[in-house]
């Protein structure tokens, strides 16, 4: 176990590397749906988290290209890698356990190759005098149990009755405690549909004693709540007042959204407010297809970005079918 941040510490933590980033942080972008543009099939029920013994050195990969992009937080491809998920594969326990933790290692190597090269190469990087400096943060990601259901559920966050609170925090307990230990700089609570979720989150925070802070990030698909139906409001609300919490925000949700939904948060919060949006396609569940909407590409995206900073967000990044030339968009918005 580490040394523990208080809450106060936690809050500190984030406005700290914030301002080390120059007031704005850039998150990288869809990691699952990059894995795939680059050949990989996840059709499966882990999804992007059979890369993690399929093809560790593509995690990689995709990691250092969102770097090279310019984001300043890389998230995990623990997404939908569940001891339950990997379990149901075959793996042991300590398999799966292993798993976890490979995905925060992955990562970290990741940044330790990139921070080499930047140093080893800064006759190249000699026009950016930050970029070796830049301040990069590996996050853990928890994908909800909507997502372990592998049916595209997280755009739902209906899970029917029997799935209660309690029901919620055993699901998620283990692999929490173990990502909170793997060397992560933070965990993403990701796609989160519902507020029975959040509320799992926030209770198995403080009853397990985690003590690396947490973001969480809901996902909307009509601007004014959450998938499920519940308001955005409330969930915000739950995030506010769990002290482990540094950031509350949305992400997976079509661009055209996320401004009204920023308004929304800050009424309830004065936590920073992340940002990442998907492309604005539609997801099947059932083939796991992304189906064309009329929203635009990547260039309207960005372009997006100078209002949703007006508005309050402080950290932006792309998700679902996002790549790193959105990310790229991004970064270069910010520094302007
Ligand atoms: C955010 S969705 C695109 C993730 C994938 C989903 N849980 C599935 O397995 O189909
Ligand atoms: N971090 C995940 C989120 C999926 S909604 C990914 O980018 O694949
Ligand atoms: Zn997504």
């Amino acid at each position: 176990m580490g040394l523990g941040l208080g809450g106060a510490e936690k809050m500190s933590f984030l406005s700290d590397f914030l301002g080390k980033c120059g007031g704005y942080a850039v998150i990288d972008g869809g990691f699952a749906t990059e894995l795939e543009r680059h050949g990989q099939d996840l059709n499966d029920p882990l999804w992007s988290a059979k890369s993690l013994f399929s093809s560790p050195h593509l995690v990689r990969r995709v990691h250092l290209d969102y770097l090279d992009a310019g984001a300043n937080i890389i998230l995990t491809a623990s997404y939908q890698a569940t001891i339950q998920g990997f379990e149901a594969k075959g793996f042991s326990t300590e398999e799966a356990e292993a798993l976890l933790r490979k995905s925060v290692e992955i990562a970290c190597e990741a940044r330790e190759i990139y921070r080499d090269r930047c140093s080893k190469d800064s006759w190249d990087y000699m026009e950016n005098e930050n970029i070796a400096s830049r301040p990069v943060l590996v996050a853990a990601s928890v994908g909800s149990y909507g997502a372990y259901l592998a049916d595209g559920s997280e755009y739902s966050g209906r899970y029917g009755d029997s799935v209660s609170l309690e029901v919620l925090k055993d699901f998620h307990r283990r692999r929490v405690q173990i990502l909170a230990e793997s060397g992560a700089d933070l965990i993403a609570f990701e796609t989160i549909p519902n507020k029975v979720e959040a509320q799992a989150y926030a209770e198995l925070l403080d009853e397990e004693g985690i003590d690396i802070p947490a973001w969480f990030s809901f996902t909307s698909k009509d601007g004014v709540n959450v998938v499920s139906g519940d308001s955005i409001e409330e969930c915000a609300s739950i995030a506010d007042s769990c002290d482990k919490v540094v950031a509350v925000g949305i992400n997976c949700t079509p661009p055209r959204f996320i401004l009204g939904l920023i308004q929304s948060i800050r009424k309830v919060t004065s936590k920073p407010i992340l940002v990442y949006p998907n492309s604005g396609e539609t997801y099947d569940g059932q083939t796991k297809q992304w189906l064309k909407s009329e929203e635009g590409a990547d260039e309207d995206f960005v372009s997006y970005v100078d209002k949703w900073r007006d508005a309050g967000a402080s950290l932006f990044g792309g998700c679902c079918r996002t790549t790193p030339n959105t990310i790229k968009g991004i970064s270069k918005t910010l520094k302007t």
